[in-house]
């Protein structure tokens, strides 16, 4: 169980939950000229998420991935670095060019998560924002090839992380989701 590398970030065990937060400045991993982006906000729903297209460190298994509304994100520096990963993709990452770090990603179409842009706290400058409350997408890191022998291990570290492992979003979320949807069908009263 010790030798497993889940993040650097989560690596070394549950942290105090941080003090208030409002919102800092997000900088990539560029030694010079890096882009930086301001979140003039706190974050929501932070978590670790597994799928093969969030940003995470080299080596790290999970990526650690939460929210802002996307009027609260400003790009400050070097912008002209950005480009987005996969803009067929519902999340616009925009990813510096150089280093690869992802920026921010918004949600433009129409989605229960539309206005919001996701963002890793881990590349801010300040310390304070809500540690990651849960495991999303846990089954998805055998995508990038970690051994399926080895998910009852994760799974067992991320639950003593204080990490409930899903293999999609939280039960609040896909009940969010789902609702947004019944809604929108009429299912449900609008
Ligand atoms: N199993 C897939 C799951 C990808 C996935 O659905 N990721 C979630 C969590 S970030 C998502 O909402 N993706 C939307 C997107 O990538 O635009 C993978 O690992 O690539
Ligand atoms: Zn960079
Ligand atoms: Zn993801």
């Amino acid at each position: 169980m010790g030798n497993l590398h889940l993040h650097p970030h989560l690596d070394g065990g549950p942290r105090g939950s941080g003090k208030q937060f409002s919102g800092g400045v997000l900088t990539c991993a560029c030694s010079t000229n890096p882009v930086k982006v301001k979140v003039n906000s706190d974050i929501a729903h932070n978590h670790a998420c597994g799928c093969t297209k969030c940003w995470k460190p080299e080596d790290a298994t999970f990526s650690i991935v939460a929210v802002a509304a996307t009027e609260k994100v400003e790009v400050l520096e070097n912008g002209d670095k950005l480009a987005v990963v996969d803009p067929s993709a519902l999340i616009q990452r925009y990813a510096c060019k150089d280093c690869g770090v992802h920026m921010y990603g918004p949600v433009e179409r129409d989605h229960p998560f539309q206005g919001l842009s996701f963002i890793h706290p881990e590349r801010f400058e300040e310390d304070g924002w809500a540690e990651p409350g849960f495991a999303a997408f846990v089954s998805s890191i055998i995508e990038s090839g970690f051994s399926p022998e080895k998910m009852d291990e994760v799974r067992s570290r991320l639950k003593e992380l204080g990490l409930e492992p899903y293999d999609c979003l939280s039960p609040g979320l896909m009940d969010y989701i789902a609702t947004w949807t019944a809604k929108k069908s009429g299912a449900l009263p609008a």
